[in-house]
């Protein structure tokens, strides 16, 4: 699924109209109906639809939505608000046609009185859509306002009234929808929070946009879901042995901090690694090994508190290694410092860095630009702060762009971690991870995505599958731990490992 920005969404729109020659009335007619028919389907006990319009296009698709939901026998109410004249083009059009069906429509700018509530109303926010700039102007302010009052289901068309689709700042009314039923494809908001509180479910529905209007858009930005990770996710064949499903140096951990490791390292053997070799301080190596018994182990020099000690001439086992991730509990020593230079300059495969891993590349960038190998960043957006100069809530307003300009500007592939995960490629592909739950707020979270990471991008099919598949078998871990039962408030890292197995079979059973 394609995720767009507005203009895109313009793009797409104009050249399915203009270049292939598609009415706009009938581009608006697929789209009314789409939207009509899953609201129908969302809301089996309903029969009655209080269709707020807009003027433009989006209010264009509510009068389709209530001719097709009036001949699908419900009672349907449009009001416009804006005079009637004020319509133009496939709007105009969609609203004589409602009206020449002879069903009710008030015009103005008034809003309508409050409804007694009743079972079995829905209203619909037809109002604004992708054409949405700046602060909600009356009389859609108030039409907003007073939808977020009413108790009955309020769904929204395409985007909630007020919510913009783009990077930007929510300004201080929109429509808090139930249920937001996109059209085609969703725009940036979708996925960036606090907006994506505002369009409650989220339904997305095609309108029938040709592929070759899909095509001639310029546009490497979709999300990674269950079908995506169904697809890729390599089959394990037969006669593979253990080498053939990599083989991965964790570097990780302190006498202080055996959890990291360890949560890490079984994440990585549940995610399917062939071979793994756990590498932490040598205080620590017991406490990590009780709990991990598949690793093999190399320990590291230390300090007399049990932190890295200095690591410069350590002879890391580099080359039996298909890949190597770092970072976890190592602490923000000059050991780390050392560590993350010769981990930057020397291995000769993907590199996974998080956490502490990440902290001293605002001093290694030449390094990281240097770099030849895979580089792998799974910040979250504290550490992608310190990694840009930006801080967290500059980084989540922006999730998209600043991603795309740090994985470009070093070339590397940059996981950026909260609520809907973005991957995004060297060369600016970005994927949005549809799975996750908040019940992943909790420390360990991080570690054990470090871990599924470094054993996914080792399986394929390419290292870009391989960390989108990561991402979308760590969130749907904890969907599944929820589902059945496990109350977010106790969910930790374990119970994510535990359900790991669960996740990929899962997926594994959507390849069937
Ligand atoms: N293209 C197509 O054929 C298809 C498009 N489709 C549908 O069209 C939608 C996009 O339609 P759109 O581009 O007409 O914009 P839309 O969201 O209706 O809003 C425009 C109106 O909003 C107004 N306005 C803006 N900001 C405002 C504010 N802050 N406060 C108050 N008013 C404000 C603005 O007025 P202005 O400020 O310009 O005077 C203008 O009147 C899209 O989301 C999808 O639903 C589908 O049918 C598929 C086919
Ligand atoms: N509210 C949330 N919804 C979905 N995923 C979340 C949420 N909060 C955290 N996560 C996920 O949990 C992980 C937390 O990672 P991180 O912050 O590095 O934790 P830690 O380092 O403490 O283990 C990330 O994968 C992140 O995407
Ligand atoms: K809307």
């Amino acid at each position: 699924m394609q995720v767009v920005t507005s203009k895109e969404m313009q793009q797409l729109d104009q050249y399915t109209i203009e270049t292939l020659g598609m009415k706009e009335e009938l581009l608006m007619e697929n789209a009314g109906r789409a939207a009509a028919g899953d609201i129908y389907d969302m809301y089996p006990e309903a029969h009655t639809a209080v269709i707020f319009a807009g003027k433009g296009n989006n209010g264009g698709d509510g009068f389709v939505i209530g001719r097709t939901l009036s001949s699908l026998g419900w009672n349907v109410y449009v009001y416009l608000l804006a005079e009637e004249d004020a319509l133009s083009g496939g709007a105009l059009y969609h609203k004589d046609l409602y009206r020449a069906c002879g069903l009710p429509l008030t015009a103005g700018t008034g809003v309508p009185e409050p409804e007694s509530p009743e079972e079995g109303i829905i209203y619909i926010d037809a109002m604004l859509g992708t054409g949405i700039h700046g602060e909600l102007k009356e009389p859609f302010y108030s039409a907003a306002k007073w939808l977020n009052s009413v108790t009955a289901p309020v769904v929204a068309v395409d985007i909630p009234t007020g919510v913009p689709a783009n990077e930007e700042e929510l300004p201080g009314m929109a429509v808090n929808a139930d249920a937001t039923v996109i059209l085609e494809a969703p725009t940036l908001s979708t996925y960036l929070y606090p907006a994506s509180h505002y369009y409650g479910e989220i339904r997305i529905v095609p309108i029938g946009v040709p592929r070759a209007s899909w095509n001639a858009l310029d546009q490497k930005r979709q999300t990674w879901d269950l079908t995506d990770a169904a697809k890729s996710l390599p089959e394990r064949t037969q006669e593979s042995h253990k080498g053939d499903n990599g083989k991965g140096l964790l570097i990780a951990g302190a006498y202080n901090m055996p959890g990291a490791p360890a949560i890490a390292s079984n994440a990585c053997l549940h995610a399917g690694i062939g071979l793994l070799t756990t590498s932490v301080p040598a205080s620590a190596l017991s406490a990590v090994a009780s709990h991990v018994l598949e690793a093999t182990y190399f320990p590291l020099p230390e300090t007399e508190d049990g932190q890295v000690a200095d690591l410069q001439e350590t002879p890391f086992p580099w080359d039996g290694m298909d890949g190597v991730a770092a970072g976890s509990g190592l602490g923000r020593t000059e050991s780390t410092r050392v560590l993350t230079k010769r981990l930057l300059t020397e291995t000769q495969t993907p590199l996974v860095l998080d956490a502490d891993g990440l902290y001293f590349l605002p001093e290694l960038e030449a390094e990281m630009a240097n770099r030849e190998h895979p580089l792998i960043l799974t910040p979250h957006p504290g550490e992608m702060g310190r990694l840009t100069g930006l801080s967290p809530k500059e980084i989540n307003a922006e999730r998209f762009t600043v991603s795309r300009e740090y994985a470009r500007k070093f070339s590397c592939y940059l996981v950026l971690k909260g609520p809907n995960t973005i991957i995004t490629t060297p060369e600016g592909r970005q994927y949005v991870s549809t799975s996750g739950s908040s019940a992943l707020a909790k420390g360990g979270s991080g570690d054990a995505l470090t871990g599924i990471v470094l054993a996914m991008m080792l399986q394929g099919p390419t290292l870009e599958e391989g960390v989108c598949n990561a991402v979308y078998a760590h969130g749907l871990a904890a969907e599944i731990a929820i589902r059945e039962g496990i109350s977010d408030y106790s969910f930790t890292a374990s119970n994510l490992i535990d359900y790991l197995p669960k996740a990929l079979a899962f997926i594994q059973a959507q390849k069937k």
